[in-house]
């Protein structure tokens, strides 16, 4: 009998797919002409709280390219807007938060989120669930430690030292602080779940710069709040940048898929996290080589792929906004011929 399910449900579940399926992490963005046209003339938080544009934005990549998956288009910093606090992205420089949060009265000051504040991203999943038929629809949110940088830092960092000195350092207000975050990305990930998504993917994408101990000190409770809290029988992936060394912990934190960057090789992911999907790990870079390179590469990700218990194909971060759409094209051909 012919299984139905959609193809990144199964592979995610470890059941046998035909190839394994595709999507790329910001597949959807500056790469595309059509996604720089459309927001030419919008802003990029306005543009994810209009339906209509989160909806048309979600299916260019699946248009073009013929991924299995769409990735709502969204951001990670939309809940803590719709909850209240001051910020905004930067074309270039990405979040920035009016008044840094270091405090426990900064910390009280966060609000809950409540779920119709949000209603614009149950409306687009509306739409795209309309339009997507066996494509998978991916919901997803930032972790508390991500969140957490970006408002105790102020904006993007690369070191996160106001973010660990306050761990360090007021470990009460820290855990206060994620506390309230985990309750907002768990309501945001509720309001996609319950609006029809058929995976989530919580992005923690700045885990790795924690030791492993300090990462189960500070971070795994509130990760798990999230990902044990949240109802429904969707998928969960879970994915950092630069994570090697937390890859068991991230696991624990109640993921159903791991999702690994380039520098760990799959089969050594897979040892790693036994029984666990996996999902990755072309180096974005690879793009910008010539095909003969992509390809080389592509099959060697696929191979390793190989040794988990299920495997989805993905970059081991964020699609580059210099990379050429055609190639993301050909190698989505590439899996699906693989
Ligand atoms: C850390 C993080 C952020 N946002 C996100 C993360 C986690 C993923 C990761 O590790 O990359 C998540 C995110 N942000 C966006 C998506 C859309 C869905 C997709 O992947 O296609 C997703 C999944 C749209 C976006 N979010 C942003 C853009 C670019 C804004 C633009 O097009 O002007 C897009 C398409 C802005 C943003 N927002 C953020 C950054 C670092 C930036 C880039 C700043 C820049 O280079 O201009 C915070």
């Amino acid at each position: 009998m012919n299984d139905t399910t959609k193809l990144l449900l199964r592979a995610a579940r470890g059941d046998a797919v035909p190839h394994a399926p595709v999507w790329f992490m910001r597949q959807a963005g500056r790469s595309l002409p059509e996604y720089r046209e459309l927001r030419a003339a919008v802003g990029m938080l306005e543009s994810c709280r209009r339906p209509d544009l989160v909806c048309e934005i979600t299916l260019q990549p699946v248009r073009r390219h013929k991924v299995d998956a769409a990735i709502l288009f969204s951001d990670i910093v939309v809940p803590l807007q719709a909850a209240g606090i001051d910020l905004d992205i930067v074309a270039g420089t990405g979040p920035v938060v009016a008044e840094p949060v270091r405090t426990m009265a900064g910390v009280e000051a966060i609000r809950p989120l409540e779920g119709e504040s949000v209603g614009f991203v149950a409306e687009a999943i509306r739409l795209l669930l309309a339009e997507l038929g066996d494509t998978a629809l991916i919901g997803f949110a930032g972790a508390p430690f991500t969140l957490a940088s970006y408002l105790v830092e102020g904006g993007p960092s690369k070191h996160h030292t106001k973010t660990k000195a306050l761990m360090y350092g007021a470990p009460d207000v820290w855990h206060a602080l994620c506390d309230r975050l985990a309750g907002i990305t768990r309501t945001f990930l509720q309001v996609q779940v319950d609006a029809g998504v058929d995976a989530v993917q919580l992005f923690d994408s700045w885990a790795g710069a924690l030791s492993e101990a300090d990462y189960r000190r500070y971070v795994l409770p509130h990760s798990r709040a999230v990902l044990t809290g949240l109802r429904g029988p969707v998928p969960r992936i879970h994915f950092g940048v630069g994570t090697a060394e937390l890859l068991p912990a991230m696991a624990e934190a109640g993921a159903d898929v791991v999702g690994v960057d380039w520098r760990t090789p799959l089969d050594v992911a897979a040892a790693r996290v036994p029984g666990k999907a996996l999902q990755g790990n072309l180096d974005p870079c690879v793009l910008l080589a010539p095909w003969e390179v992509v390809e080389q590469e592509a099959r060697r990700v696929l191979g390793e792929g190989a040794k988990a218990p299920g495997h989805i194909f993905n970059l081991g971060h964020g699609v580059l906004p210099e990379t050429d759409p055609d190639a993301l094209t050909r190698l989505v051909e590439l899996i699906h011929t693989a």
